[in-house]
């Protein structure tokens, strides 16, 4: 195995073989240890359609259940968060009725965004670019969910895990922002494994990833952006060797991408140096 390769999937925590039913329960039980430790009244999470918030949404919602039959008050809140009208919407209905959540609330992100837009070209003269827009969308999606849970004292899940974490391929303080995350460790096909264990219709688990972040491209599927195929990300997390372009472009982003998977840079860090 490449050197590099060796520490990248020690620090993604990604393990070549998984139980899904093993996954589930221990990260079921993730989320309700961490409930407690922090005093918090239950999670929030902003579910796309994709299948990485199908499948924290469920585990949240298991996880919140397991703690009410044992008598805490709790609850988790599943959040729409549309820009405008989503062009997949029936794939995020679907997926907020497998998830079953407590509690359903819609908060369009339209009008945040594009005030900003709009205060942004007053300011210098120019407009955001399209790519810049598409991260403030995550960014006020992020904003989003901290409001709903300050004043209810939730926390904020997130779905970041070793494939999208090795490549830097979320929005610093959009995405990336988040109290918990249940999927770290896992790479997509594991993810995708436990969707299906847990009953999900094929339209759920086997939903091409995007990011969805683009006005000029909607529903842009995640590997044409990348450049990279998430089974080629999936097989080097896994340790397997990969085509040699494919690794040196994978190791490129993760190099590149540090400063995202850290605390803001001080004099006192080296990793940066
Ligand atoms: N070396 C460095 N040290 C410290 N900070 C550094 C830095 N380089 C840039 N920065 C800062 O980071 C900012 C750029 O980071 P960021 O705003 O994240 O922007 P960036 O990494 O360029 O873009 C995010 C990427 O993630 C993708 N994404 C986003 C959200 C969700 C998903 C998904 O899969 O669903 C994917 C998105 O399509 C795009 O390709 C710069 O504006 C600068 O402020
Ligand atoms: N339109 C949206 N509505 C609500 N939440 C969203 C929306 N778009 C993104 N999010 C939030 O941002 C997270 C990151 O998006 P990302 O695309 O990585 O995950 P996903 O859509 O759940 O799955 P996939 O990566 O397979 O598309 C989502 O998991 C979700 O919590
Ligand atoms: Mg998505």
């Amino acid at each position: 195995m490449r050197e590099l390769q060796r520490a990248i999937i020690a620090e993604m925590g990604v393990r070549p073989e998984i139980d899904p039913a093993t996954e589930i329960t221990e990260r079921v039980t993730f989320l309700q240890d961490y409930l407690r430790s922090a005093g918090a009244r239950g999670f929030v999470l902003g579910i796309s359609g994709g299948l990485d918030s199908t499948l924290a949404g469920r585990l949240a919602q298991l996880a919140v259940e397991g703690l009410r039959a044992d008598g805490v008050d709790t609850e988790f809140v599943a959040v729409r968060l549309p820009y405008n009208v989503q062009q997949d919407e029936e794939d995020a209905q679907a997926a907020l009725r497998f998830v079953a959540a407590d509690e359903e609330l819609t908060l369009g992100v339209g009008g945040a965004v594009d005030a900003l837009a709009r205060d942004v070209l007053a300011a210098q003269g120019e407009p955001l670019t399209d790519y810049t827009k598409g991260n403030t969308k995550a960014r006020i999606r992020m904003t989003a969910q901290y409001a709903l849970a300050g004043d209810r004292g939730l926390l904020v899940i997130g779905t970041d895990h070793g494939a999208e974490s090795v490549t830097g391929f979320f929005t610093k303080f959009g995405d990336g922002g988040a109290d918990v995350l249940p999927l770290y460790g896992l790479n997509k096909r594991q993810n995708r494994a436990l969707l299906k264990h847990l009953g999900a219709s094929e339209q759920l688990w086997a939903k091409a990833p995007t990011a969805d972040l683009l006005d000029e491209r909607p529903g842009q599927t995640d590997e044409a952006e990348l450049g990279l195929d998430y089974d080629v990300i999936d097989d080097y997390l896994e340790g397997r060797d990969v085509p040699e372009q494919a690794a040196q472009k994978l190791e490129g982003l993760f190099l590149r991408s540090r400063h995202k998977r850290t605390t803001p840079a001080t004099i006192l860090d080296g990793w940066w140096r």
